[in-house]
């Protein structure tokens, strides 16, 4: 520990500075290595975060909690529309984008505070600069006044993150897209909002512009909204924004984009062997994510990238340099928040000397459309392309007490229960507050209950989670891959 004078390489020019040693350096504040410092700090090491501008990455201030701030404000937006359905009157709807843009500044605020003293708490410190290895385990820090520190690492971890990728398109950087970090900092309603990419990002965000008053056309070159999802599921999302006016354009290959974002902008598209433009006011590219690898000196460190530039890793999250390892999305780790903290537990334990990996890992996700898409485990789709036949329990929301108490019906739950044990092989809630009823069924799940053991549970009345009895006590349908033979021996046994 301390500081030592070392001769490092940065670029082609030599330097001799300072190296600080520290336990534990760690390039990108993202939320699972921000929980990382806190916690090795906490145990008595020397710990340093270096962030080039977010204190706690992505999630607390360009991403989820900014952008689940806005869709709140979208949703109550929607209720004052439905307000007469409620019994309430009142005298229209005036939308301040500024004061919507406040609120959501405001929770920022209050995160970075908060973690900022978590860093006091624990000792472990924050640097605000921009990174990069000049060596083994050494990185070089670039402060915002243009001066530099060296930092040495027993072990080092790299989580830089990803970015919204622009695909090559013609015309599309000339354009100036909006990102989800623009979009979240608009000042105004956009007249009419063409969001490409039918995603995440690009349904969350298409949904609650609208509900804020814009003209919204999302555009994909897949054929259904969300497309890796079931039929149903899909189909559902596709009634939803139809229902609210949002316009789409599925099976569309965009050619060029011309104009700029935020006055006019362009799309030529093929859909159907024809071609199509479509004007809007402003453009929000949600087209998926690329990786933050480059210029950050991996080649000094001795660190390899997989061939779409992702950090590679094994299974213990272990780059190609001892002594480096790699948290959350830059590690090609599944995209959301909860995995890149489940990340951080396996980079715990293998540096305590527990053998933990990310193999066989179960990863519930939840879209906050309004209703919420909540999943885990197996699709049907993923079932019928494994060949594992299940039986079908399928609800629509109607059948949720508490949903009709919230005028708020729309959707349905299913669940897959293996065909050869009552286990729950995965969950589907299209629903309102979906995410929160999945966490009864991941419970069960984890635990390996079957599932007659929600259906016999005392719930409370009237709760959404209540609605999991008429779920598993319905008559399931069955995957048509399953032998006659079994589904009578199912029945009989049942
Ligand atoms: C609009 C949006 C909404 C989302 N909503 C959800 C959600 O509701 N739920 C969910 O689970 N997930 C959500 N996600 C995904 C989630 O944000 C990420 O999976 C999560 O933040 C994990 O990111 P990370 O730790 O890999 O990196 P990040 O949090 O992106 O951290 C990387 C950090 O590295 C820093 N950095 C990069 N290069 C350097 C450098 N050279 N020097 C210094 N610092 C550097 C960056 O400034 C950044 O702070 C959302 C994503 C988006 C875009
Ligand atoms: N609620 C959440 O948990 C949440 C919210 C937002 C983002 N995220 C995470 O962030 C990730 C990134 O989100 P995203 O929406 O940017 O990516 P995504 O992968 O979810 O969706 C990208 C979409 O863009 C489409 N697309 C790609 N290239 C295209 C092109 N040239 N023309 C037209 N369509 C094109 C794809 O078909 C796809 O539908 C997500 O996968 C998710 O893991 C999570």
């Amino acid at each position: 520990m301390g500081t030592s004078t070392n001769r490092t390489r940065a670029g082609n020019a030599s330097l001799e500075q300072a190296v600080e040693d520290y336990d534990l350096v760690i390039l990108g504040g993202g939320t699972g290595s921000t929980v990382a410092a806190w916690t090795f700090a906490s145990q008595g090491q020397r710990v340093a975060v270096i962030d080039r501008k977010y204190i706690g990455g992505s999630c607390p201030n360009i991403a989820c909690l900014p952008s689940k701030n806005v869709l709140h404000g979208a949703r109550v937006a929607s209720y004052i529309r439905r307000s007469e359905e409620f019994g309430l009157f009142t005298d229209g709807l005036r939308v301040e984008m500024p004061a919507v843009r406040a609120r959501k500044r405001a929770m920022v605020m209050g995160l970075n505070e908060m973690y900022l003293d978590q860093y006091k708490r624990t000792g472990a410190e924050f640097i605000c600069g921009s990174g990069r290895f000049v060596g083994p385990k050494t990185l070089e820090v670039t402060l915002s006044d243009g001066s530099t520190r060296l930092l040495r690492g027993s072990n080092v971890i790299v989580s830089t993150g990803t970015r919204a990728a622009l695909s090559a398109i013609p015309g599309l950087t000339e354009a100036r897209p909006l990102t989800h970090v623009e979009a979240l900092e608009l000042d105004h309603v956009p007249a009419h909002l063409i969001v490409l990419g039918a995603g995440y990002v690009g349904l969350e965000l298409a949904q609650a512009m609208r509900r804020f008053g814009s003209r919204v056309t999302v555009i994909d070159h897949n054929d259904r909204l969300l497309h890796r999802e079931d039929d149903d599921v899909t189909g559902a999302l596709a009634d939803l924004f139809g229902d609210e006016g949002i316009e789409t354009a599925l099976n569309a290959s965009v050619k060029k984009v011309s104009g700029r974002s935020g006055e006019s902008v362009m799309l030529d598209f093929e859909q159907d062997g024809r071609t199509t433009t479509i004007e809007g006011t402003h453009l929000l590219v949600a087209t998926g994510r690329q990786p933050n690898t480059e210029d950050i000196g991996l080649e000094l460190a001795g660190v390899q990238l997989t061939s779409d530039g992702y950090l590679k890793v094994n299974e213990r999250l272990q780059t190609t340099a001892t002594g480096v390892w790699a948290i959350g999305e830059v590690a090609g780790t599944p995209q959301f928040t909860h995995v890149s903290v489940d990340d951080f537990r396996v980079v715990r334990d293998n540096l305590m000397g527990i053998h933990r990996t990310t193999t066989g890992r179960q990863i519930p996700y939840t879209l906050f459309t309004d209703p919420e898409l909540a999943r885990i485990g197996l699709t049907e789709k993923e079932a019928q392309a494994q060949g594992i036949a299940y039986r079908l329990f399928k609800l629509p929301m109607e059948g949720v007490l508490r949903a009709r108490t919230l005028s708020e019906t729309r959707g349905f739950l299913k669940a897959l229960v293996a065909i050869d044990s009552d286990f729950i092989l995965g969950f589907t809630a299209f629903a309102v507050e979906a995410g929160e009823i999945m966490a009864s069924v991941q419970t069960a799940m984890i635990a390996t209950l079957p599932y007659t053991t929600l259906r016999d549970a005392i719930w409370a009345h009237p709760t959404l989670v209540e609605g999991l009895i008429p779920l598993f006590s319905s008559t399931p349908s069955s995957s048509t891959d399953i032998p006659a033979q079994v589904l009578e021996a199912v029945s009989v046994n049942s």
